[in-house]
């Protein structure tokens, strides 16, 4: 069973094995990166609200992509998370398996692609630790207790999120004209954080860390390891990279507040690529619901011009399709015929 995971055998390989060899038409060569492109970078401790709001609110319809700085997510904390998981991911692997088995249901799991992506035939160049974080402390007892600070700082990293998240959503709400608290509720009751570790790989151009997928969230807040380029954002058909910022997040809008928002803001395609030198460790927290909210557009974003694009759905629902059925064609399957 440990042999699953990627970081206890890439080492052993000068070639990548055949079932982690993407097809050529998914391989990052194929579709480069443009150059001198970027996401927009918004600095949230500006003073004047409304301009944030316009620079978020415009971010989030042109790209579904954005980075935030002056965030107020205390640097030490940040650095302390990071390093955290970073040294979970370096723990043998015996050890990591037996420290996320403790909930016969599930609720913290530490997996490869080759176990939870049933779909994919190939398999992608990463290890995935993913647990509930909600903000009542339920499923607590059920994260890692090793290395030793690690309940200590993931619970301080995932409140400060929550806040940092909420914030976000008090803008897009606004920029809507939703109600102030439209997603206090369900709607944000189900976060999880997901620890991703991307090791090093002999052969990155027939490769990739994570397939092109839009998030099954209402938005994701991702912090990425210093100095590695590797997370590339799709927009009218190119591929941009977010290039990493010192202390800074990357936002990116879900599929669920594309729906919500009836189209209005983007839930971009991703992917992530992976390289020969360095192990790459993100810290992706998701924004979700509760298994029974039925997600579908809020009734200020429908009028005759813009009618509802896509069918009512729970989350649960939303969620098993999500897995097992590639998005696009989920996607195709929401929208509402347009007669
Ligand atoms: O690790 C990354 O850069 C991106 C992770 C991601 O896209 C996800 O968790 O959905
Ligand atoms: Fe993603």
């Amino acid at each position: 069973m440990d042999q699953m995971l990627v970081s206890s055998w890439f080492n052993l390989h000068s070639s990548v094995p055949l079932s982690y060899v993407q097809p050529p038409e998914g391989r990052p060569n194929q579709h480069p990166v443009a150059t001198g492109k970027s996401i927009p970078v918004i600095d949230l401790g500006e003073h004047v609200r409304a301009e944030t709001l316009q620079k978020v609110l415009k971010a989030s319809e042109e790209y579904g992509f954005f980075q935030v700085i002056n965030h107020g997510v205390p640097v030490d904390l940040i650095e302390d998370t990071l390093n955290i998981f970073k040294e979970f991911h370096a723990m043998p692997a015996k050890e990591k398996m037996s420290e996320c088995s403790k909930d016969p249901n599930g609720s913290c799991k530490l997996y490869a692609s080759r176990e939870i992506n049933k779909k994919d035939v190939i398999q992608f160049w990463k290890d995935t630790l993913r647990h509930a974080c909600p903000a009542s402390g339920e499923f607590m007892e059920y994260w890692p207790q090793k290395p030793a600070r690690y309940r200590e700082i993931v619970r301080e990293y995932t409140q400060e999120l929550r806040k940092l998240g909420m914030k976000i959503l008090e803008l897009i709400s606004e920029g809507l004209r939703l109600t102030p608290d439209f997603f206090n509720g369900v709607l944000t009751e189900n976060p999880t954080v997901l620890a991703h570790h991307y090791p090093p790989c002999p052969e990155p151009s027939l490769t990739l860390g994570a397939p092109k997928h839009r998030d099954p969230t209402i938005i994701t807040i991702l912090l990425q390891d210093k100095e590695i380029n590797a997370l590339q954002v799709l927009r009218n058909g190119e591929w941009i990279g977010v290039e990493p910022i010192p202390n800074a997040f990357v936002v990116n809008i879900g599929l669920l507040l594309q729906i919500i928002s009836n189209g209005r803001l983007v839930g971009a395609e991703h992917r992530v690529v992976t390289n020969s030198t360095a192990a790459r460790t993100t810290v992706a927290y998701f924004i979700s619901p509760s298994n029974k909210t039925i997600i579908e557009a809020a009734k200020i974003c429908i009028t005759s011009a813009n009618p509802p694009k896509y069918k009512a759905i729970s989350f649960e629902d939303f969620r098993r399709d999500f897995l097992t059925k590639d998005t696009a064609f989920l996607e195709a399957e929401l929208r509402q015929s347009q007669l």
